[in-house]
């Protein structure tokens, strides 16, 4: 054993001493057998015993100090005591336990406090420290007796953290006993349920929280469970102590002590109010419609799962049609008699229970809602199925407008509590979600299945539904009719009058088509201004008799901005089965009699015929012959001289295409020309021509034959193509000519066409110093105003007005206008079709500078041209020599020579 500390025995034996004589003389102990007796106590006390002096220096530290510490008393004893102090206030202690001594103070001796050890080793341990004060003669010793209490300070720190983690939890802790009733409760549960232990202890917990809608079934499973003392987890609806409905999820499990028996079940109940909502109606709608499920499953699922969450709401869900009209979507817990009530009522401001009329986004709320105003349409319904009270809120799209209305019903009278708002809340975004992607994809189908500008069904969506027109009329031996319509001269319209005037007579011709047709017809645009009619079930006769209808019908003035036209069409028809047994095979044999009617003079029917199948093969290999001249080159030049009327001299010449098959023989150009435009090789036609003609021109000028310009026709079509100018450019500069040399010849439905880019082009033309001219001028809806803007040079009077120059003051009025107007714009007027002297004379005394025409000289080939060129050399030369006047007949002999 360790010795005792000398100085303590100095101090012990110091009063002892003084008071030996005190002692009772029955005393078992001599003095020093005490001292040897307290010395040894104190070294063997299982608390840590440490003695200081006057001076703070230890005097005494025990075995157990030592173990405390880890110090050896050697390290110790006779040291200031503030060593064994943790180093953070070890340099205050000396000044503290001072205090103590003079002041009391810090009260310090007879109590006991919890003082950290810091060990030799850094480690530190938790004492539980209690201090007497002995006076003894040598002064007053400071006794420490330090009880090692670390395990109990870390226990009782688990405990207050294990407390913090129970009590702030948001979930709501329950324990109860084997008898199911309630022991403990943590503050969890105060705050989520509103109930102290008090109200809880010692009762059941399901029956204090379940109300009117918790689901009972869900109970007994839940006694079940205790009874059978298995862990289990539910999700329920219950009510805190305010009445409030919440749902949770309760987690319970069973602890049993070392043998298996019951001590208690612990319940952890969570709040799933949210979840519940957001996980579970909102993944389940939202699942729905990723599945493409239809609008009213979808609709019917929200109603269900809000009724499943808040049994106490009847969920109901109405769309407003585009006249404000309401109609149920889904209503699973009102009865029928109710929704057709409400359905096709006004949405409008009337209709304030809806939510939508006046609501301006707020939830409408209706206590007492069958004695309500607005519930008038409805109140009996409501009264018999025992409504009290609805809150409903318009469903808005993103972009503000009213898609519908979603209302909830009551059986008693509430104030809209917070669960309910929310559920408002979830369920109108899923509504306005369902209803928009409904309204997409309306659209879609829309835009996929309907023609954008009639609104009529397009050429999938006819073909398809006629299909199984054609398959129920197989079945039940009826017949059926395809009329094929296309709209006579709808290209000039669209051509003089503009692409928006076209878009206005067609969406006038489709509801014109649509006003004529029985409950079973059905009527689609297949392209441009040709339409189908099916009619089913239908015979030869009944469609014949509609077709007339439908024509007279059309034929009704229509105005067009400006203008008043009288829309023709002509009409196809092919019969099922006679004239074929699929769709593709009608659609074709009704656009072959509607071929053939357009060529029979337009506006007017024909019925198919297989004689008809033949005329379009021969169409057909007229298109393919057609193509293979333009391929091989075969497609040759005429020239046509056009004249000075002033001096009859040669203003230019027009490259007029001509075609020789040897089988058709001559095509003439308004055969081949639409042909080629109808087929898309117009634009490698006039490509071909323009080259052709400035290859001439060149050659021409090589062999000194004067003929100032070329005029060559370009489609409507080749102008609006924007490479054009660049391909006139090249033209030219490989054939050596100058822009002026090459005039082109355009319809005024290129000038007025200004969205096809038609105009853009002529001014790109133009501005390479290419002469343009306006062809067949007065015969389309001319419209003067845009002359003056437009960079033309030339007008040509059409050769209708010529025609009948000598016999028409009517036509000669209007060549006279023209050329006035003409002349005014500083343009030359070319006169075309000009056939004799008299109609030049007119011309001429009208002020028109140039004609063209049978009487100088008809189109002719290059060579004969060259022919005809130098014999006008010729007579020109006799008439400079003064052998005679210029001879306007003398040229019309010659020309017909040529
Ligand atoms: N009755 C009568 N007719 C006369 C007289 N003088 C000339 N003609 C005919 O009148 C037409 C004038 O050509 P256009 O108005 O440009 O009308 C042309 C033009 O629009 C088009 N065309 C001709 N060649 C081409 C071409 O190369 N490209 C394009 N895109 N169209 C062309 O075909 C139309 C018809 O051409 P053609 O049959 O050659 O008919 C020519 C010509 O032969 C006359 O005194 N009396």
């Amino acid at each position: 054993m360790t010795q005792p500390s000398a100085a303590v025995a100095a101090c012990l034996s110091a009063q002892n001493s003084a008071d030996e004589s005190t002692l009772p003389s029955n005393h078992p102990l001599t003095e020093s057998q005490a001292r040897e007796t307290l010395i040894q106590t104190l070294e063997q006390a299982a608390d840590a015993v440490v003695v200081i002096d006057a001076n703070n220096c230890v005097t005494l530290f025990n075995a157990s100090a030592e173990a405390l510490w880890g110090y050896p008393r050697a390290d110790v004893l006779g040291r200031n005591v503030s060593m064994l102090v943790p180093r953070g206030i070890r340099a205050q202690h000396d000044q503290y336990v001072g205090a103590n001594r003079d002041t009391g103070t810090n009260r310090i001796v007879g109590t006991s406090r919890e003082v950290v050890i810091e060990r030799i080793d850094g480690t530190v341990r938790w004492g539980s420290m209690s201090i007497s004060k002995v006076f003894t003669a040598a002064g007053v010793l400071y006794t420490a007796f330090i009880r090692d209490v670390t395990n109990e300070v870390k226990r009782r720190e688990e405990r207050r953290l294990l407390s913090l983690a129970v009590n702030e939890t948001d979930s709501a802790i329950i324990v109860v006993g084997p008898d199911g009733r309630t022991i403990y409760i943590n503050d969890g549960f105060t705050r989520m349920l509103g109930y102290q232990l008090d109200d809880m202890y010692g009762k059941v917990p399901s029956r204090v929280v379940s109300g009117r809608y918790t689901d009972e079934k869900t109970l007994e499973y839940i006694g079940e469970r205790l009874a059978a003392r298995e862990s289990f987890r539910v999700e329920i609806l219950i009510y805190d102590r305010s009445g409030k409905p919440l749902w949770i999820q309760a987690v319970v499990n069973i602890v049993n002590d070392e043998y298996g028996t019951c001590r208690n079940m612990v319940g952890v109940w969570t709040d799933i109010t949210n979840t519940k909502m957001h996980e579970v109606l909102q993944q389940k709608a939202l699942n729905a419609m990723a599945r493409e499920a239809p609008i009213l499953n979808v609709m019917l699922l929200i109603c269900l799962e809000v009724e499943r969450i808040a049994p106490e709401i009847i969920a109901s869900i109405c769309s407003v049609d585009q006249d404000g009209r309401l109609w149920t979507l889904a209503a699973p817990g009102l009865p029928p008699e109710y929704t057709k009530a409400v359905d096709g009522l006004d949405a409008g401001p009337d209709m304030q229970a809806c939510g939508v009329g006046h609501s301006g986004g707020k939830l409408m709320v209706f206590a007492d809602a069958p004695e309500d105003s607005c519930w008038a349409k409805f109140k009996e319904p409501a009264r018999a199925c025992g409504l009290a009270q609805a809150w409903s809120h318009a469903i808005r799209s993103s972009d503000g407008r009213v898609l519908g209305k979603l209302a909830f019903y009551y059986r008693e009278t509430r104030e809209p509590g917070t669960l309910h708002r929310r559920l408002i809340d979830v369920s109108l975004n899923l509504c306005a979600l369902a209803l928009e992607r409904e309204a997409s994809k309306e659209n879609i189908r829309r835009l996929a299945f309907y023609d954008s500008l009639t609104g009529l069904p397009n050429r999938g969506f006819l073909i398809a539904h006629t299909e199984s027109l054609l398959a129920n009329a197989a079945r039940t031996n009826n017949t059926l009719a395809v009329l094929f319509l296309d709209l006579d001269r709808f290209k000039h319209v669209n051509d003089s009058l503009g692409h928006t005037a076209g878009d206005v007579l067609l969406c006038e011709v489709a509801q014109r088509l649509k006003g004529c047709l029985r409950a079973l017809d059905f009527v689609g645009r297949l392209s441009g201004d040709e339409f189908v009619v099916v009619l089913s079930p239908c015979d030869a006769g009944e469609a014949t008799a509609l077709c007339e209808r439908i024509m007279a019908e059309l034929q009704e003035p229509v105005t067009v901005g400006s203008t008043t036209l009288r829309p023709t069409a002509s009409v196809g028809i092919a019969i099922f089965p006679q004239h074929g047994h699929d769709m593709n095979t009608l659609l074709l044999h009704a656009d072959m009699a509607m071929y053939q009617a357009k060529s029979a003079g337009r506006h007017r029917f024909s019925v198919f015929t297989p004689e008809l199948n033949r005329v379009a093969q021969d169409r057909l290999k007229f298109e393919m012959a057609l193509r293979a001249a333009l391929q091989a080159d075969q497609l040759q030049l005429h020239y046509q001289p056009q004249v000075r009327l002033s001096d009859g001299g040669i203003y230019g010449v027009e490259a007029l295409a001509r075609w020789h098959h040897p089988e058709f023989g001559v095509v003439p150009p308004d055969r081949f020309v639409p042909l080629a435009e109808e087929c898309g090789f117009i634009t490698e036609l006039d490509h071909g021509i323009l080259q052709k003609a400035c290859r001439q021109l060149s050659e021409w000028r090589a062999a000194n034959i004067v003929i100032p310009h070329v005029s060559v026709n370009v489609s409507p079509t080749t102008f609006c193509d924007r490479r054009l100018p660049a391909l006139i450019a090249k033209t030219l500069a490989a054939c050596g000519l100058l822009p002026r040399d090459l005039v082109l010849e355009v319809t005024e439905n290129v000038v007025l066409d200004n969205a096809s880019g038609g105009l853009a082009t002529l001014k790109r033309v133009h501005e390479l110093g290419v002469g343009l001219s306006i062809d067949d001028f007065g015969t389309g809806y001319s419209s003067l105003s845009y002359l003056h803007r437009l960079p033309v040079d030339e007008l040509k009077l059409d050769k209708s007005f010529v025609r009948e120059l000598e016999s028409d003051e009517g036509a000669r009025a209007l060549a006279s206008a023209v050329t006035g107007i003409g002349t005014s714009l500083r343009l030359t007027i070319v006169a075309e079709g000009v056939e004799n002297d008299e109609q030049r004379r007119i011309l001429q005394a009208q002020g028109c500078q140039v004609a063209q025409g049978y009487f100088f000289a008809r189109p002719m080939p290059a060579a004969a041209l060259t022919a005809w060129m130098q014999s006008r050399a010729r007579e020109a030369a006799c008439r400079n020599r003064g052998l005679g006047d210029f001879d306007w007949a003398a040229q019309t002999d010659l020309d017909q020579a040529g």
